[in-house]
């Protein structure tokens, strides 16, 4: 029996692949909709997490609640105790890109940051964190078999949601970032250390340069095709 201090689910009952949305009312929501007899198996601290199957694999969704700090507690606990092996943050993010849309979805190849939680291991070194390549290459084949406009490229993960560094966005802008958000680069970091598969498949929710932002309630239940991508590419 493992229960975990943020995860109160027993041995086996999370799947070893296992999507993250940050909001955990997403994380029900993706669970009641696309997957079969999904049954809910964390509520410590409201982070739902749900295990069920899809296509018949077994699928956990858990949230990870907001920013590097927070998902780090959730992507070591799965790995670590829960014996996770595929790890995909399933996020809403600002698009910093023109040609990047509204509800377009964006396939995060690196993920740059300032810092995270895993920053003090490197000492001197920028550690680039990345995309596992075959999650990514078959997110790209997913996605190019739906109707949903799809960038793949580098993200920017922050610490923030409030920027106060507007000369960092534009420079960020003019290097071909195409949007931030608040989590991957912690992710791709710990899957790195042990040896696992990450990917982040993002919704745009904001965009930094129209000022457009959906509404709460889509970000938590509208974002399907990302959802999608992401199964199609754990299993392909
Ligand atoms: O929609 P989620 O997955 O939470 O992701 C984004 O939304 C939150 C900020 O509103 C941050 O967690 C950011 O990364
Ligand atoms: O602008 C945004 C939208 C989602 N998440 C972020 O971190 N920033």
């Amino acid at each position: 029996m493992i229960v975990t201090t943020h995860i109160g689910a027993k041995a086996g009952d999370l799947a070893e692949t296992v999507l993250m949305p940050g909001d955990p009312y997403r994380a029900k929501w993706a669970a009641e909709t696309f997957l079969e007899d999904a049954v809910c198996v964390n509520e410590v601290r409201g982070m739902l997490g749900f295990t069920g199957t899809w296509k018949g694999h077994r699928v956990s969704i858990q949230g990870s609640g907001m920013g590097m700090p927070s998902l780090s507690i959730y992507a070591n606990e799965l790995i670590r105790d829960f014996g996770a092996k595929t790890l995909i943050r399933i996020g809403s993010c600002g698009a910093m890109q023109q040609n990047v849309a509204i509800r377009d979805v964006i396939l995060a190849m690196t993920a740059s940051t300032i810092s995270t939680p895993s920053t003090h291991i490197f000492q001197s070194l920028n550690f680039a964190p990345c995309a596992d390549y075959g999650l990514l290459n078959a997110a790209a084949r997913a996605a190019g078999e739906r109707d949903v406009a799809t960038h793949i490229g580098g993200i920017y993960s922050s610490d923030v949601f409030y920027s106060e560094h507007p000369d960092l966005d534009k420079e960020m802008t003019r290097h071909g970032v195409l949007a931030v958000e608040m989590e991957a680069a912690e992710l791709y970091t710990v899957a790195a250390r042990y040896g696992c598969r990450a990917l982040a498949v993002l919704t745009v929710s904001d965009h930094l340069q129209t000022g457009e932002a959906l509404p709460p309630e889509d970000r938590e239940r509208s974002f399907g095709d990302m959802v999608e991508i992401a199964l199609e590419a754990a299993f392909s």
